[in-house]
């Protein structure tokens, strides 16, 4: 996989979390963020016997949702391009019972290995805003999918409230960072704010997304608007 500098820095970045990855969000979102991820799941609207992609899977905690919705005739795909990442996503699924039907493929969310019209929904979660090149993601994401079929995909939001935007960027700088301190991980943590300064406002994702070819696009605001899930439909 040929990737540039930009995406071997983001890359390395999401390899040397991953062993602490899954616990810190636990510990900093107080497990909001598995509601958050759940709603993006039922915002793709998967079912069962379906194939589903989970771009960005990171850890798996998204494709391993999907995979519970769309059953052992479905197929779900978990798609990173961090090898340590995959390696935590693979390690869970060995403890489920009946197994899940979920494989993770290690590759680039700009270079998808799949054929086009492929899957009947797609999520991504926190993947967007660290994809190199927007616009050709979404791109990407629109060849794969099936005509009609949907895709949802979860991100920060900076909120339109002063006091709440104040709220989320004191929390970011001040817990985040400190909670990752302790941990060596002070600087793969700080990435996060200035990351949600060059993340676009959800109507500007909506916009790129019916650019992207996008029959419909819509942003809902969640966690008093903390969070954003972009809802698209081939
Ligand atoms: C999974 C979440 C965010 C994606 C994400 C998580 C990380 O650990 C990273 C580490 C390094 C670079 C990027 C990321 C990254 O994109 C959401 C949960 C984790 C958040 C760090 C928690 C932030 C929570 C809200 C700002 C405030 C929550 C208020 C609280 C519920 C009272
Ligand atoms: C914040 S994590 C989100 C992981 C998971 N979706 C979740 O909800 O916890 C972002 C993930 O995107 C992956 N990523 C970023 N850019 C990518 C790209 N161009 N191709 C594949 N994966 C990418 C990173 O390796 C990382 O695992």
């Amino acid at each position: 996989m040929t990737l540039n500098s930009r995406s071997t820095e983001i890359r390395n970045l999401f390899d040397r979390i991953a062993p602490v990855y899954d616990s810190l969000n636990d510990w900093l979102s107080l497990a909001q963020h598995r509601i958050w991820k759940q709603m993006t799941v039922k915002w793709s609207d998967p079912s069962p016997g379906d194939i589903c992609l989970d771009l960005c899977c990171g850890s798996g905690d998204i494709a391993l949702m999907l995979a519970r919705q769309v059953g052992s005739a479905g197929k779900v795909f978990g798609v990173d391009f961090s090898c340590q990442q995959l390696a935590i996503a693979s390690e869970r699924t060995q403890n489920y019972y009946p197994p899940l039907s979920v494989t993770w493929v290690e590759a680039d969310a700009l270079n998808l290995p799949f054929p086009n019209n492929h899957f009947d929904c797609a999520t991504m979660g926190y993947g967007l805003r660290n994809v190199t090149d927007i616009p050709h993601c979404l791109q990407e994401l629109h060849r794969v999918l099936k005509l009609g079929a949907k895709a949802a995909i979860l991100d920060f939001h900076r909120p339109s409230n002063p006091a709440l935007r104040s709220f989320q960027e004191w929390y970011l700088e001040k817990i985040v960072v400190n909670a990752a301190k302790y941990l060596g991980l002070t600087e793969e943590y700080a990435y996060i704010a200035p990351s949600l300064d060059q993340f676009p406002i959800g109507s500007k994702q909506v916009e790129l997304a019916l650019q992207a070819g996008f029959a419909t696009a819509t942003h809902y605001q969640i966690a008093s608007g903390m969070m954003g899930v972009l809802v698209i439909a081939k």
